[in-house]
């Protein structure tokens, strides 16, 4: 990366433009100018600027900071431990970060077409969906932030697991910088709600802001206090972008709409949904319309429509096809083609680009010998559990449905009964396991589901060995049965009392159980 540094000025005068500085503490004998930058005493070079900030602060780790080279301290109160060093004293730490950061690293943002999905569900779909078809046109030089892998550059060293959705907001623009300087053209990134409570996207505009869908989650003691909070905060993204595409058959679209509006003429405003969707309130016209053609256990083959004026200037109309089954991926594959049309691009290169995307631990279907077809999937929530299940008693012809599924510990308790009632309006039969229990023990949190599960309608086994319960379930299906895998997608490890512990994932438990049953039977016969 290239050499980035910040003077003690720029930082105040930024400070004060924002009315954030609450006030400063300049050391004559200091050097002013910082050369590195960082929120972590065990990330410290010569001539640091540190943040003291989160919940988890301890004075010190000021001291073990300024032991190893920092000089400048940003902080919402003043700390005995960072006497001589310069001192920036805020109102809010993590926005004074987030604009620190951005002029610290050059604001890369501007060298970059910065576009951002939100959604309760499907932001990592999308994203990755727009990544394919952006890397047609520029190369391969679409960078990605995502809950998945985040990509910096053109190179497989540049593409590195990501630890958050959206990572804070100093590594989020060291990361933009990197990509700028490897030749990055475009990024995509999700941003979730948490990002904007944190303020890790402070300041940040985006060329294009995508609203998925919201229904509740992420209500609980580490996120958000209610509902009502949860949506303010992914309403910022709607304020943030220069041009709004908003899922019109998204709960809350008047509330969506009203952000979009306080600072997008409509004019940039793009609506889209299914093609038989119809709202006699909806005073807006609908721009994008898609329709389902076909899908299987391969692909998935849908249309789209350019239906108002504004929405056929874009030559992105016509037949598409997508590796990622599930009927809700068209709605996730329309937002993201709208994105490639907006960034420049006609039908027949995002239909090239959008035709082999896959992602890691979505919608990864195992066909087995015997035993069914084996989906995992990454779906964690009331909604997605819904989606998935939806689609497969629709598209299959009323499969029986086996799935192994489990709600993770000290998070997302809220999500429980979603499960529960999910699982009793479409499967046939329930493996409850472990999925990252974390301080909880998995046992309680499978008996708090099976509680609100109708035993009428579903046969539910608890099997806390996740690698057994996925046997299980694999093993008892007939040929026409579904077995759906839920929750971990890709994940490597287990969240068990703040420990990953090593798994070895869904799909390779999946895959070796399915060999070991085909070999069992080779032997039978
Ligand atoms: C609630 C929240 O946003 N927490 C994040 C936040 O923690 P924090 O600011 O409170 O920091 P902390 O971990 O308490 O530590 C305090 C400070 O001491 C520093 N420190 C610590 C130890 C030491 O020796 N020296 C030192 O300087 C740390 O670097 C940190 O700056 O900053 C940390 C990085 O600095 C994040 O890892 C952490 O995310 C937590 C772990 C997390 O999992 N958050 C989830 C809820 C989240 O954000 N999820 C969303 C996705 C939600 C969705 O799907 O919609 C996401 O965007 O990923
Ligand atoms: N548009 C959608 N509507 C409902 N469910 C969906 C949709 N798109 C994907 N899903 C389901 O949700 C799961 C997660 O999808 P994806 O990772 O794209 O969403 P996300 O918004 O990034 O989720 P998270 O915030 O949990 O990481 C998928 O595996 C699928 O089961």
């Amino acid at each position: 990366m290239s050499e980035s540094s910040i003077t003690l000025n720029t930082c105040i005068l930024i400070l004060k433009e924002h009315h954030l500085l609450k006030s400063s503490a300049v050391q004559d004998a200091v050097p002013t100018k910082m050369d590195y930058i960082s929120y972590d005493s065990r990330d410290i070079k010569t001539n640091t600027l540190f943040f003291c900030k989160g919940a988890g602060f301890r004075p010190t780790y000021l001291s073990m900071a300024k032991e190893n080279g920092a000089i400048c301290y940003v902080a919402e109160q003043p700390y005995p431990e960072g006497k001589g060093m310069h001192a920036l004293i805020v109102r809010d730490v993590s926005k004074a970060m987030a604009l620190l950061s951005a002029a610290f690293f050059r604001f890369p943002q501007d060298d970059l077409y910065v576009v951002a999905f939100t959604g309760t569900k499907g932001k990592t779909t999308s994203a990755y969906f727009l990544k394919g078809m952006l890397d047609e046109i520029n190369g391969g030089r679409t960078a990605l932030i995502s809950s998945v892998d985040d990509v910096v550059g053109p190179k497989p060293e540049d593409r590195f697991k990501s630890s958050l959705t959206t990572p804070e907001s100093l590594d989020l623009f060291r990361d933009m910088r990197t990509a700028v300087d490897n030749g990055m053209t475009h990024l995509v990134m999700e941003v979730s709600s948490q990002a904007y409570k944190k303020n890790r996207v402070f300041g940040l505009t985006y060329d294009l802001g995508f609203f998925l869908n919201i229904t509740p989650d992420h209500i609980g003691p580490n996120e958000h206090p209610n509902f009502a909070d949860y949506l303010h905060c992914k309403l910022q993204l709607m304020v943030n972008s220069r041009k709004c595409i908003i899922n019109a058959m998204s709960d809350h679209f008047d509330e969506i709409y009203a952000a979009a509006t306080t600072t997008t003429n409509p004019d940039s405003i793009y609506l889209f949904s299914s093609n038989d969707f119809e709202n006699p309130n909806l005073k807006q016209p609908i721009d994008f319309r898609f329709q389902s053609v076909e899908t299987d256990m391969v692909e998935t083959k849908f249309k789209l429509f350019c239906a108002s004026e504004k929405a056929k200037k874009l030559p992105i109309a016509g037949a598409y096809t997508l590796q990622m089954i599930g009927d809700f991926n068209e709605m996730n594959g329309t937002a993201a083609i709208i994105g490639a049309g907006l960034a420049g691009e006609n039908h027949d290169q995002c239909a090239k680009g959008i035709r082999h995307v896959t992602i890691p631990g979505r919608m990864e279907a195992l066909p087995s010998d015997g035993h069914g077809t084996v989906i995992v999937d990454y779906a964690h929530n009331k909604a997605s559990m819904m989606a998935l299940m939806s689609f497969m008693k629709k598209e299959f012809n009323n499969p029986k449905i086996i799935v192994v599924v489990g709600a993770p510990g000290d998070k997302g308790v809220s999500r429980r009964p979603g499960f529960s009632e999910s699982l009793t309006a479409y499967a046939d039969k329930a493996f409850l396991t472990t999925d990252d229990p974390g301080f909880e023990d998995p046992q309680d949190i499978a008996e708090e589901i099976d509680a609100g599960i109708d035993h009428t309608k579903v046969d539910v086994t608890i099997e806390l060995d996740r690698e057994k319960a996925i046997h299980d379930a694999i093993a008892m299906a007939n040929k026409d049965d579904i077995v759906l895998i839920c929750g971990k997608g890709a994940d490597p490890f287990q969240k068990i009392r703040g420990v990953d512990t090593p798994y070895p994932t869904d799909i390779k438990v999946a895959e070796r159980v399915i060999n070991e049953l085909e070999k069992d039977a080779d032997k039978e016969n």
